[in-house]
């Protein structure tokens, strides 16, 4: 089960996650998150991070442009993309992307291309709410290329268990009480668990 923490705001975070485990770091890109960091911030703290650790740029109805050139100048290894009006042509994306599904009923799950999605629960804010999707939308579907999203912490975790998720994505989950900050203990705590489910 690939881990990926969203949401990292400060070095320290970072490397604590990456120490927890963390497959990849998540850096917000969409100014209105309390978890936004200005791209140049993202570059130094990517720069700082051992191999082996992927670099995930999150991007909320931006043009291709945009995407390609803070992916550029940040340093990020993949582009999580929220897309709602589906007018980004792909073809002008140069890096790795994933797209994100903001899931809002069990319709959504269905009729997909065979390309890896991240799955979140929809929210008006679009992400890092603890919103969780209802895991009955995801039974008799194939899991083996969805990231799920939303509303995970080391409470619920367990519950997944069986579905054959690639892997699980988390933000708020994983913070202290101060959002934007994480909690080293509770990343610790989440890996350790993730890596425990099938
Ligand atoms: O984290 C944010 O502030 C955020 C802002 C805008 C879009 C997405 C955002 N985060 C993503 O939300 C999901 C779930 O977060 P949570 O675990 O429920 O807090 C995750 O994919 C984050 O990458």
């Amino acid at each position: 089960m690939r881990v990926k923490i969203c949401g990292i705001t400060n070095l320290q975070d970072a490397l604590e996650a990456v120490n927890a485990g963390a497959n990849a770091l998540g850096f917000v890109f969409y100014k209105k998150s309390p978890r936004y960091i200005e791209p140049l911030k993202a570059k130094e703290i990517a720069e700082k991070l051992p191999p082996f650790v992927q670099t995930v740029g999150l991007f909320v109805n931006e043009n291709e442009e945009f995407i390609n050139q803070i992916c550029f100048d940040a340093k990020m290894q993949l582009a999580q993309i929220i897309d709602d009006f589906d007018v980004l042509n792909y073809e002008k994306i140069s890096f790795k992307y994933i797209k994100v599904i903001r899931a809002k009923e069990k319709k959504d799950l269905l009729n997909l291309n065979k390309e890896y999605y991240l799955v979140d629960a929809f929210v008006d804010s679009f992400g890092g709410e603890g919103k969780r999707i209802a895991l009955d939308w995801f039974e008799s579907i194939d899991c083996s290329k969805f990231i799920l999203a939303g509303g995970l912490t080391t409470k619920n975790l367990k519950e997944i268990n069986g579905f054959g998720f690639y892997g699980v994505d988390v933000s708020s989950g994983v913070e202290s009480e101060v959002k934007g900050i994480k909690d080293r203990q509770k990343m610790i705590d989440f890996v350790k668990e993730a890596n425990e489910i099938k």
